[in-house]
C-alpha cells in the first residue's frame, strides 16, 4: 500500500492531480483511471489506465472524481480495495457517507469532500467530513491532498454538505454569471461588448483580490465604494431592495442544496 488512485481525471480530478504533482507528490505514487483517452495524463512515471479494473495493487487512498451518476458503476469495481483498508476520498456532489458504506461495505473508510473549480489555480476551498473508522493520520493525508489546491475545512455535521455544495461548490458559477450579467448590462448602456466584458472581468478579479488582501469584511468593502448620494448608492437601491439580489440567491442556493440531496440516492 502507499499509492494514490485517482478515479476520473476530468475538470476537478485533473485540477487536483496538477496540484498534487506541483506540490511535490512523486508521479510514481499516482495511478489515474480515466476512460477518456484525451484526458488520461501522459506524464513520466505516472501510471494511467482506462479503468480501475486494471489496478491490482491496493492503493492507500482512492480519490473518487467521477460524476455522481457514474458512481454506482465505479464503486462496483472498487469494493475489493475497501475490504483491504483503503481510504476513499469522494468529491462527488450529493453522495453521502451512507451511500458509500452501502456500496463499499459497512466498515469502509470514507471522506466526503466538496471542492470548487478555483482549485485549478490553487485558490479552491474544500469542505470535508470523515466517516467512522478514518484515523487522524488518514484525515491528515486527505487534508494534504485537498490543501494542494487551496484551503481545506473539516466539518462534523454531514448534513451541512448540501448547503456547502450550494455555496462554495457551485459558487464559482454564480460569480461567472455575475460577470456575464454585468457585461451584458454595460453593453445595453452603449459599451462595445468586448470592452464591457473586459471591464466586468477586471472588476470581479480586482474585487476578489481586494477581498483576499483586505482585513475588512465584504460589507465594509461595499460601503467603501458607495459615496453618499453617488452612483453606487443608486445601483444598490435596486440590488438591495426586497426583490433584489438576496431573494434570488436564497432561491438559487436552496435549489442547489435540494439537488445535492436528490443526488444522494
Ligand atoms: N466541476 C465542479 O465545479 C465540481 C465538481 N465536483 C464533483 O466532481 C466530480 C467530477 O466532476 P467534474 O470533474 O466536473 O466532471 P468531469 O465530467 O469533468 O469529470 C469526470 C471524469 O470521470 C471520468 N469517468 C467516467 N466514468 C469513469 C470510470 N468508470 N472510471 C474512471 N473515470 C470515469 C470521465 O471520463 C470524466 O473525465 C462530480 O462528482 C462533481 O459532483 C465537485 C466540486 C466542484
Ligand atoms: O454542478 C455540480 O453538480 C457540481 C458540484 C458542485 C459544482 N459542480
Amino acid at each position: 500500500m502507499g499509492k494514490l488512485l485517482l478515479v476520473g481525471c476530468g475538470k476537478m480530478g485533473g485540477a487536483m492531480l496538477d496540484g498534487w504533482l506541483s506540490r511535490g507528490l512523486p508521479a510514481s505514487e499516482v495511478i489515474v483511471a480515466e476512460p477518456a483517452e484525451a484526458l488520461r495524463p501522459n506524464k513520466p512515471g505516472l501510471c494511467a489506465v482506462a479503468s480501475s479494473a486494471e489496478v491490482r495493487e491496493t492503493p492507500e487512498i482512492v480519490v473518487l472524481a467521477v460524476k455522481p451518476q457514474s458512481m454506482d458503476l465505479v464503486l462496483s469495481d472498487l469494493r475489493r480495495f475497501a475490504e483491504e483498508g483503503a481510504v476513499f476520498l469522494s468529491i462527488a456532489a450529493g453522495k453521502t457517507l451512507k451511500y458509500f458504506r452501502s456500496h463499499l461495505g459497512p466498515s469502509a473508510k470514507i471522506v466526503r469532500a466538496m471542492p470548487n473549480t478555483p482549485a485549478a489555480v490553487r485558490q479552491g476551498i474544500t469542505v470535508a467530513t470523515a466517516g467512522g473508522g478514518v484515523s487522524e493520520a488518514q484525515k491528515k493525508k486527505c487534508q494534504e491532498l485537498l490543501e494542494a489546491v487551496g484551503q481545506a475545512v473539516w466539518i462534523e455535521d454531514e448534513a451541512l454538505m448540501d448547503p456547502v455544495t450550494a455555496l462554495s461548490g457551485s459558487g464559482p458559477a454564480y460569480v461567472f454569471l455575475l460577470v456575464e450579467a454585468m457585461a451584458a448590462a454595460g453593453t445595453k448602456l452603449g459599451l462595445a461588448p468586448e470592452m464591457a466584458m473586459q471591464l466586468a472581468r477586471a472588476t470581479v478579479v480586482g474585487s476578489g483580490e481586494l477581498l483576499r488582501q483586505s482585513a475588512e469584511p465584504a460589507a465594509q468593502l461595499r460601503v467603501n465604494v458607495t459615496s453618499p448620494g453617488g452612483t453606487t448608492a443608486e445601483a444598490l437601491k435596486v440590488l438591495m431592495a426586497d426583490d433584489g439580489l438576496q431573494p434570488v440567491f436564497d432561491k438559487a442556493l436552496a435549489a442547489a442544496s435540494r439537488r445535492s440531496k436528490e443526488l444522494a440516492g
